[in-house]
């Protein structure tokens, strides 16, 4: 199984680097997780003119990745679900792609396309924090559906 995490980031070193490794390191015995990271000077222009300018932006380069039927969409007013339904997102799947979004979340036309929208709790987190929460329900989803003990 393949899944695919598309963020709108900037490729840069983080403190949350290590984070992202082992969990992507406990995650492999399931499923090859690829962590893309997209960032151009068009969405640099974007936040320097509006929140819809820079949303326009962040349509323009995900777009391409929006194919197949599993295209997941993260966004704080999504629909808020627990890790036993999230685990069920995983059960099956060949590939799964995980979007998100930049400083100002994703454009309207383009949340309306993707398959499934959801929220990982009604706060708002930083990008790098929610790909930390999403790389860490991925491995709690992968041992919910195979009795692991981590999920107790
Ligand atoms: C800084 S947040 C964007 C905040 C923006 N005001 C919005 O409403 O989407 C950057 C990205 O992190 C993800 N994110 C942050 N908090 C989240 C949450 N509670 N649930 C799901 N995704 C979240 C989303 O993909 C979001 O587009």
């Amino acid at each position: 199984m393949k899944i695919d995490i598309i963020s709108i980031a900037k490729k840069e070193k983080s403190i949350y680097d290590p984070l992202y490794k082992d969990l992507t390191k406990m995650i492999s015995r399931f499923a090859k997780i690829e962590d893309k990271e997209i960032f151009n000077k068009d969405i640099t222009k974007a936040h320097n003119l509006s929140a819809e300018a820079s949303q326009k932006a962040y349509t323009k380069v995900l777009k391409p990745y929006l194919n197949g039927n599993c295209n997941i969409l993260l966004h704080p007013d999504g629909k808020i679900i627990d890790s036993y339904e999230f685990s069920k997102l995983l059960d099956g799947k060949i590939t799964i792609k995980f979007f998100i979004g930049g400083a100002y979340g994703f454009e309207d036309a383009f949340l309306n396309k993707a398959d499934k929208v959801i929220s990982l709790g009604k706060i708002t987190m930083s990008h790098k924090i929610a790909k930390t929460v999403l790389l860490e329900q991925i491995y709690r989803g992968f041992s919910i559906l195979s009795n692991h003990p981590y999920h107790k």
